[in-house]
């Protein structure tokens, strides 16, 4: 191992902040509670940009049962699973991907996923608002999903007006409360294998996940608890902060729309998955993202001399979602992955 592969290989021991939204969730709570809660989160912002979400409210229950679901999908026979390929869907992104087909930074992921995003009635061809493809099995796998995603609606949208207060700039509580107007979804269900497996090949292994940061809002990711070690945070030094799963929270995380808005005071932080236990690992991340239809810029109070700025001055979420999805982010088994996409506000996958 070369000593740059060693240096990007150290984990360190610190670990992620601890976030009560739930002052901004009850509405008996007192402007002290929230207050608090916004100090904290404008911390965990600046420092990680990502952090665990507890207070939330979705039952524990129904966080397990989605996991399960999950568990199901991926056991079903592969022509089960092939019958909703993504290849299959009108609009290219949704549905099911092999194990290896999704690409991040020129690599091949060692991870099979289900992809499903809010739909748009009535327009299906457009990139980004086709219909979605469900799979028959698990049968209630549709409406536990669609019910999850209203609950976690609710928490996107207070942990937005939490992030407001916590930045509590000029235009901060107008900016943030237009992104959650009309907010477009995206959910996966992810299997990794341990990366031992020889379901792929050898060249094809190392990395889980690639190194990238999500595309739009906040992402709550949702992991199997007995699976450790597997996501990694990266912090300001370029060292990597292992985010485990912490029992009732989810792990949240800032996409790259918030990281412009605020001209990344509030970064949307590099993550990537190594996922070297003995057992599958599941894990289903739900991203909140602004409405289709955003255009964003950084707001007017955080130019100014704080450090690395975005490099872009005006960005489209709608864009930035399709260069970032159909640039060769799905590659079929025994192609060549021909193109490395470049995230052109984070530079990463
Ligand atoms: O599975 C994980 O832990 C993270 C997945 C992820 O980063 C993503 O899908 O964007
Ligand atoms: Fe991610």
């Amino acid at each position: 191992m070369s000593t740059t592969m060693a240096i990007t290989m150290t984990t360190t021991t610190r670990t992620l902040p601890v976030v009560d939204i739930s002052p901004y969730l009850d509405p008996r709570s007192t402007s002290s509670q929230r207050q608090q809660t916004a100090s904290l989160l404008d911390q965990a912002c600046r420092e990680f940009g990502f952090f665990y979400l507890i207070g939330h409210g979705v039952p524990e229950e129904v966080r397990l049962e989605m996991l399960q679901l999950g568990r199901e999908f991926f056991a079903l026979p592969a022509a089960e699973k092939e019958a909703i390929s993504i290849s299959k869907s009108i609009d290219k992104v949704r549905g099911y991907e092999r194990l290896g087909e999704n690409v991040t930074m020129g690599k091949r992921d060692v991870l099979e996923g289900l992809d499903i995003y809010r739909e748009f009635p009535g327009e299906h061809n457009a990139r980004l608002r086709g219909k979605q493809l469900w799979p028959e099995r698990p049968s209630h796998l549709k409406e536990a999903t669609l019910n999850y995603v209203d609950q976690l609606t609710k928490v996107g949208k207070a942990l937005m007006c939490a992030m407001a207060d916590a930045l509590g700039k000029d235009g901060s509580e107008e900016a943030f409360d237009k992104l959650t107007q009309d907010p477009f979804w995206g959910l996966k269900f992810i299997r990794y294998p341990p990366l031992s497996t020889d379901e792929i090949a050898d060249n094809e292994k190392g990395i889980s996940c690639g190194e990238h940061t999500d595309y739009g809002g906040l992402t709550f990711l949702l992991a199997d608890e007995h699976v450790k070690s597997a996501l990694q945070v990266q912090d300001h030094e370029g060292g990597w902060i292992k985010a485990d799963p912490m029992p009732e929270a989810y792990v949240v995380n800032i996409g790259d729309i918030i990281n412009v808005l605020t001209n990344n005071e509030y970064t949307a932080t590099v993550h990537r998955v190594i996922h070297n236990g003995n057992q599958d690992r599941i894990s289903i991340p739900f991203f909140f993202e602004p409405s289709l239809s955003s255009v964003v810029e950084p707001l007017k109070s955080c130019v100014g001399d704080h450090g690395v700025q975005v490099p872009v001055s005006k960005v489209s979420y709608y864009e930035h979602m399709c260069n970032m999805l159909y640039g060769g982010r799905f590659v079929e088994p025994g192609a060549a992955v021909e193109k490395v996409i470049v995230n052109e506000i984070s530079m990463k996958g």
